[in-house]
């Protein structure tokens, strides 16, 4: 999807950053958020568009009188509450400036664990889709509240990424606070714009940095590793400047403003794309190296052959980790046997299976049609 082409786009994620709704002091920037709705309810004739919107936490802290000391970060229970505080004054200000353009809106608020549960996923997919096709826009925030680190996202770039994945999105835009993706740290002299990025190689990685203030959470990092996740899917991604008026459009209409990150040639399905975004092994298939080649490079299967040992707990259709001794995983499928049973039959020869449960599923301990290649492993 070259720029020319990003107007085709019909299903649009735009994820508006903290920044981009609150003035250098921490507060909330009404003017903006009512500039930004109307472009987004301009863009949403004719397409389907879902919002990620941060800012809950800077709009409760404002509410709440929070002061910020420099270099000190709130604790967790402060920015939880702070979060629950701001989220229904973020909901009133969305539903208000969307409002005014006949747009109506509707919260929806997840962490990381409703996504990893393809039964929530699904859940969460139905909604989506029926507010979409009733034309609503969904404001889609994480649920901070109750969202320990074991169970949160963590950021709201990731999030959209992964939302992106729930509704079949083609185009990802994060509205940011600079015009997006510099060579250097924007804040360095002589930093250039990079419009284009055809690969998100380990050098792009490099030099995106952390949060521009203390107020935002993961920075350039954050977005780049969610352009990098994506592209590996088939979606694009956009940098632009929240600041800039007609920002939304100019990029629809192909021209060279911001930053946008290639989509990779395959586009996943939707279910590979939760396989490799948001599901979590539930254990790991250790295997030796000429099926890891077998996986990586030809797109096979995984037989019990290739397989050497399993750690933890799964059955039958759990996502599971594949990966060769002592590295990280370099593939997610869901088994085609429960993890005891892959215990039993693992070196064997298909033929072998039977004998050895007595019983035989199938020849695949996970089908080719189950499985993702998970990109990170294929630097
Ligand atoms: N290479 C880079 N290009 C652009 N911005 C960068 C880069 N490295 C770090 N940043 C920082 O990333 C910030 C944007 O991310 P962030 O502060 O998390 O904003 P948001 O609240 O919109 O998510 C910029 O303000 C900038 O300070
Ligand atoms: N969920 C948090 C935002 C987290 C986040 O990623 O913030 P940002 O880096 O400004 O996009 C909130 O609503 O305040």
């Amino acid at each position: 999807m070259p720029r020319s082409t990003l107007h085709r786009a019909k299903r649009i994620v735009v994820k508006v950053g903290t920044g981009t709704l609150t003035d250098r002091t921490g507060r909330f920037d009404r003017e903006n958020c009512a500039r930004l709705a109307a472009e987004l309810a301009d863009v949403a004739k004719g397409r389907r568009v879902v919002l990620v919107s941060s800012g809950a936490v800077a709009l409760g802290a404002e509410r709440l009188g929070l002061v910020k000391t420099k270099g000190k970060p709130w604790d967790i229970p402060t920015k939880q509450a702070a979060a629950a505080t701001g989220q229904p004054h973020l909901m009133a200000a969305w539903g208000d400036a969307l409002g005014r353009h006949g747009k109506v809106t509707a919260q929806v608020l997840l962490t990381a664990d409703d996504l990893a549960s393809r039964k929530r996923f699904l859940n969460a997919r139905r909604t989506f889709e029926k507010l979409l096709e009733a034309g609503a826009i969904p404001v889609v925030n994480e649920n901070d509240t109750v969202a320990v680190d074991e169970i949160k996202v963590g950021d709201n770039d990731t999030l959209a990424g992964l939302v992106a994945g729930c509704v079949e999105a083609e185009l990802v835009v994060m509205l940011t606070d600079v015009e997006g993706l510099y060579d250097r740290n924007p804040a360095e002299h002589g930093a250039t714009l990079l419009h284009d990025v055809p690969r998100i190689t380990a050098e792009v990685e490099r030099i995106a940095g952390g949060a521009g203030s203390e107020r935002s959470v993961g920075g350039m990092a954050t977005k780049v590793k969610a352009a990098r996740r994506l592209a590996a899917q088939g979606v694009a991604t956009a940098l632009l400047s929240g600041r800039r008026a007609g920002a939304l459009a100019a990029l629809l209409a192909g021209e060279r403003i911001g930053t946008v990150f290639a989509p990779g040639d395959e586009r996943l399905s939707s279910r590979k794309g939760w396989l490799a975004a948001a599901a979590k092994g539930k254990g790991l298939i250790v295997v030796d190296a000429g099926a890891r080649r077998a996986l990586v490079e030809q797109g096979r299967s995984l037989l019990p052959s290739g397989v050497r040992s399993v750690l933890g707990h799964f059955r039958v259709g759990d996502p599971v980790d594949i990966a060769i001794e002592a590295g990280r995983p370099f593939a997610r499928g869901l088994a085609g046997y429960g993890a005891e049973e892959v215990r039993r039959i693992a070196g064997l020869k298909t033929s072998e299976i039977e004998r050895a449960l007595g019983y035989k599923y199938l020849d695949e301990i996970v089908h080719r049609n189950d499985l993702v290649v998970l990109e990170a492993s294929r630097e």
